[in-house]
């Protein structure tokens, strides 16, 4: 349970509780950091009938820090522990944590127990005016080209509003993006932008019905996306199938990392997406070159071997890819799927719709509600979940717009050579790693906008029974010591990256751009770490110089 409202504790003051769900992965550094700043897993936050504007806002910040910590992913975790005094940990972590609290607002009103309902409904317009202040700031602005007229595009949606589809959404082109959708009308907070029939969702249900499922269900290790992968692969050509609009409005190329041509391929040179794009690449031709031609030839009918070539497989794997989301079905079974119209809805670090996948068993469909406002002819987004731009590059082909908090740059290290930390939750990190430090908000003394739990260990490494980090020289050369390490790390690797000498931009193939762009961004990240450790060494230098001085 991430949150619920109480009787009374105080006076004639109703409370709202948050509590850490016990269950949560990262349950103890995530108790370590609300302890850290003075909250309890458990948290009852009492509003008095009398509340002035004043105190409901500052009970409003409260709630949210709690709530922030709750909805804290993995990253943002690592990076945030003394980051955030106040402000947002990252755009999606903010929309969570405000969606919370008014979600809990929201049931306190619903359940009308109590006598104070003003004060409530106050604290509901402070969290509704905050989450629109959030989004001013927030603004990405989307070139749209509301007179994209696509006949395949709109028969489609014809076709599941026919099915029962209802949607406030319509399809235009976004500059950068291909197709999206925009909003209709005005879209407010809890508003339903689109509710898909599970009837006409895409999932593994069609291959046990389909006359490959006697085949493939007797393969070892089949699973059931790579069955209906390959049921996509012939269904597109089926001129009856029932998805037959959805599969007219399919690119007949995806533009994704796995597509990359080996132009794109040479300018990635010294950046890990490498790796990632060819490791990818290499893991579907084996899985195609274990399959076929064998299907084809054993069961040529049913594998006709023209749709199964290996282009046609890569298209499909991207389509997938791209194009899939998980759903959580009635019977609580989670399954990959093809959502029909959903399908256009674009990516975005600062999602509108944050909280979809689950069928809601009372209507047997898949609803989008909103979790922020979406103007009238505004681009409506959501998340496709806290990706790296290099994964958002291999398997969706674009770079996100923004400063993206999840580009991190893992850092190898060998994390077993420190010993008594097993009691410090924050610090006992297995893996570490660092991103641009201009996403930091703390550049002073023993931060240098760099992670803490790095910072922490390469500490540990080198002095493992310092506890406090005190101004003392022996201490401060310790500093010194760990930022010139990291620095001359960091400058290898920018000397990897080589240098930018891209010129013509913009007469190059859609790959080389976004490799070229992507290789910018991991020297803008490198670069960053560089010129936080030379600023913190003179940090450091001053501290140094002061002592000595007072000596
Ligand atoms: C689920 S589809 C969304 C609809 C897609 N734009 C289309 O025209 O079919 C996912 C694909 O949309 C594109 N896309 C999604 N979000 C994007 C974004 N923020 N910027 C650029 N392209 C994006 C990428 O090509 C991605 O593979």
């Amino acid at each position: 349970m991430l949150g619920s409202f109480d009787k009374p504790v105080t006076g004639d003051g109703y409370s709202i509780v948050l509590e850490l769900p016990v269950n949560d992965p990262l349950y103890d550094k995530k108790k370590k950091l609300l302890h850290d700043k003075g909250f309890g897993i458990k948290e009852q936050i009492p509003l008095e009938s009398s509340s002035s504007p004043d105190s409901i806002s500052k009970t409003l910040e409260t709630m949210l820090q709690i709530g922030r910590i709750i909805h804290l992913n993995e990253v943002e975790l690592y990076f945030g522990e003394f980051d955030t005094q106040s402000g947002s940990y990252s755009t999606r972590n903010e929309v969570e944590a405000l969606n919370l609290v008014l979600s809990l607002v929201e049931s306190l009103l619903a359940s009308q127990m109590h006598k104070q309902i003003n004060v409530w409904k106050d604290l509901k317009k402070a969290i509704i005016d905050k989450i629109h202040e959030f989004g001013n700031q927030n603004k990405v602005d989307a070139k749209i080209d509301r007179n994209y007229i696509c006949a395949k595009e709109k028969y489609l949606v014809q076709w599941g509003e026919r099915n029962g589809v209802k949607t406030k959404l319509e399809i235009a082109y976004v500059e950068g993006a291909g197709r999206g959708v925009i909003a209709m009308e005005d879209l407010n907070i809890g508003d339903i932008a689109l509710e898909i029939p599970v009837s006409i969702i895409i999932s593994e249900e069609l291959v046990y019905k389909s006359d490959m499922y006697n085949i493939l269900g007797k393969l070892d290790g089949m699973s059931s996306e790579t069955m209906l992968l390959l049921w996509s692969m012939k269904e597109k050509h089926n001129c009856k199938s029932k998805f037959k609009n959805y599969f007219d409005t399919l690119p007949e190329e995806f533009n994704t990392g796995l597509s990359f041509g080996v132009h794109a391929i040479m300018a990635l040179e010294g950046t890990l997406l490498l790796d990632e794009i060819i490791q990818a690449k290499e893991h579907l031709r084996m899985q195609y070159e274990e399959l076929f031609p064998a299907l084809c030839n054993d069961y040529p009918d049913i594998f006709p071997p023209e749709f199964y070539t290996w282009e046609q497989f890569l298209w499909a794997c991207e389509l997938w890819y791209s194009n899939s989301m998980k759903v959580m079905f009635a019977d609580g079974k989670l399954r990959t799927c093809l959502i029909p119209i959903a399908g256009f809805l674009n990516h975005s670090l600062y999602p509108h719709i944050v909280h979809y996948g689950k069928v809601d068993s009372a209507t047997n469909t898949l609803k989008f509600p909103l979790s922020r406002r979406c103007s009238a002819s505004e681009e409506c987004c959501l998340s496709y979940g806290n990706f790296s731009t290099s994964h958002l590059i291999t398997f969706y082909g674009f770079s996100p717009q923004g400063d993206n908090p999840y580009d991190v740059i893992p850092i190898d290290l060998d994390v077993g050579q420190v010993d008594n930390i097993e009691d410090c939750p924050m610090s006992n990190w297995t893996t570490h790693m660092v991103r641009g430090t201009w996403l930091s908000n703390n550049h002073n003394m023993y931060h240098y906008g760099l992670p803490s739990p790095l910072l922490d260990y390469l500490r540990r490494v080198r002095n493992p029974t310092q506890q406090e980090k005190t101004f003392l020289p022996a201490d401060l050369e310790i500093e010194m010591e760990v930022l010139e390490d990291l620095q001359l790390t960091f400058s290898d690797m920018l000397e990897n990256l080589g240098d930018s000498d891209f010129e013509d931009r913009e007469n190059t193939s859609w790959d080389v751009k976004l490799a070229v762009e992507f290789k910018d961004l991991q020297r803008k990240i490198v670069s960053s770490i560089i010129n936080s450790c030379s600023a913190g060494r003179k940090l450091v230098e001053n501290e140094l110089s002061r002592f000595m001085s007072k000596e």
